[in-house]
């Protein structure tokens, strides 16, 4: 190990790169103040960011090495996608709640536009593709608030090894609806837990219901996109692109990262590293340490799941689906195409997007790119007579993304709190952990990772 404080300086046409990132805004963190030290912070994701732009506010020297040739991680916005001015966030998209939301407060401190889909004008049909009357979607949204009422009085004292499944079927008793009635919100509830959680009710703890603290207001969405934030967070800082980390290694003299780069293997020393991988990347194992990872740690690895979410994105000539922002499909094959969002006002283009989880995710991953099109057509040609065929698309591989592996974390069946709670604890003064997975309240999230980054910062900032 070298001293701690030195990083091997760059040499490679990389190194140009970086110089020119700095230029953009004024460096930051390239020092380290009076009493300050030196963090290498694995990642350029919210949570990476977000400790980075704290402690380089607070005169620590921070290094940022990220693996992908972009800032962002898991929230991407792919500019002036297709020949059109549409900006498509094919990661996280929507802030979940704006009232008192740390991320909304930051978006507002940044200036960035927000919009909210129009939800006055969604639009709900049955399996068989008729419309179903407003009225009665609005008696299937009250008879869903009502199970997801039960469902957090049920889970008092619910034990880990319950699962969401048990859970929606007590409500279901519980709530005591009318055969049709049951059968809608049931269905709606399950794709709710899909999309929420990226994994299927079966799999994901009951417990999680009481976890999902979100917070009150719309949910706002990026017309210019979410990665706006990222790449303001990280303004002037020393990001080190197609960085990937091999292993992190510490010892009582510091810490540090070998990275594979384009111009060959490096090893990089600090005095301290904070690691932002996702749980699914840790899961796969790619990331050796040295020594290895405490048993509760490994073991909160192990236990939490790594849920899938993957969107569709289809662009067409014109609009053939009315004023809707938001369509609503009952009973499709295996759940899927069950909500697509409407973005000729809010992408500014006629763009439908759905997006899929769980299940759904699985039994169309199974199928290649052209036949994932082909089904989703298939199902909106259910809806609509005239279904014209797409001039552009977009799929994503959440799931197959070696620096994802994974869409979010999903409290799994016999795992709980403990264990993000023991992800998120550091290992001596050397090795520090965030991301989403570690947060207890705002797992899954953008609000949750910079929550999470800002933690380990202050924790940093008190050695
Ligand atoms: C399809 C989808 C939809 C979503 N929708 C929403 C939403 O609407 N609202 C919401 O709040 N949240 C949403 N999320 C969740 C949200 O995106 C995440 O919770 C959040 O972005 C995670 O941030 P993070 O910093 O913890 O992880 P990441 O953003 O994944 O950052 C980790 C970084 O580590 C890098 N990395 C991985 N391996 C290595 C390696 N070996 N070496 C170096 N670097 C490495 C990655 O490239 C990445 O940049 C969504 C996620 C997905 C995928």
């Amino acid at each position: 190990m070298t001293e701690p404080g030195d990083v091997s300086e760059e040499t490679t046409e990389d190194g140009d790169e970086e110089r020119e990132q700095a230029t953009v805004s004024p460096p930051r963190g390239r020092e380290a103040g009076p009493g300050r030290g030196h963090t290498i912070v694995v990642g350029a994701g919210v949570a990476g960011l977000a400790a980075a732009d704290r402690l380089a506010e607070e005169g620590e020297r921070v290094t940022v090495v990220e693996a992908r040739d972009r800032l962002g991680g898991r929230v991407h916005s792919l500019r002036e996608w297709d020949g059109t001015t549409a900006t498509l966030d094919v990661g996280a998209s929507w802030i979940r709640g704006e009232e008192n939301n740390p991320f909304a407060r930051l978006v507002r401190e940044i200036g960035v536009r927000t919009t909210v889909f129009n939800r006055s004008t969604e639009t709900a049909y049955d399996p068989k593709g008729r419309r179903l009357l407003f009225d009665r979607h609005r008696r299937n949204m009250e008879d869903v608030n009502l199970l997801h009422e039960h469902m957090y009085w049920d889970n008092v004292g619910a034990t880990p090894q319950e699962s969401m499944e048990e859970g929606i079927k007590q409500a279901l008793y519980d709530a005591n609806l009318v055969r049709a009635r049951a059968r809608d919100a049931n269905e709606i509830v399950h794709r709710l837990v899909e999309g929420d959680h990226g994994a299927d009710a079966d799999e994901v703890a009951f417990t999680a219901v009481a976890a999902l603290h979100e917070f009150s207001g719309d949910d706002v969405v990026f017309p210019d996109g979410m990665a706006q934030v990222t790449d303001y967070l990280a303004r002037g800082l020393d990001v080190r692109l197609e960085h990937v980390v091999l292993s992190v290694f510490h010892d009582g003299d510091g810490a540090g990262v070998r990275v594979d780069t384009p111009g060959g293997e490096e090893t990089l020393t600090a005095d301290r590293v904070l690691v932002t991988l996702p749980l699914g990347v840790l899961k796969a194992g790619g990331v050796d340490f040295d020594p290895a990872l405490p048993e509760d740690k490994a073991g909160a690895v192990r236990r939490l799941g790594s849920g899938r979410l993957e969107k569709l994105f289809l662009r067409f000539e014109e609009v053939f689906w009315g004023d809707a922002e938001v369509l609503v499909h009952l009973g499709t094959e295996e759940g899927t195409w069950f909500h697509w969002y409407a973005g000729q006002r809010v992408m500014g283009a006629p763009i439908l997007v759905c997006r899929n989880g769980g299940n759904a995710a699985r039994f169309l991953e199974e199928k290649d790119e052209a036949d994932v099109v082909g089904h989703a057509l298939d199902s909106l040609r259910g809806l609509f007579r005239k279904v014209p065929e797409p001039v552009g698309h977009h799929l994503t591989h959440w799931m197959d993304d070696p620096f994802a592996r994974g869409s979010f974390s999903f409290t799994a069946v016999g795992s709980g709190d403990e264990d993000r709670t023991a992800l998120g604890e550091p290992v001596g003064e050397r090795l520090f952990f965030g991301g989403e997975a570690t947060e207890t309240e705002h797992t899954a999230t953008v609000h949750g990772a910079l929550l999470s980054g800002r933690r380990e910062a202050e924790r940093i900032l008190e050695l």
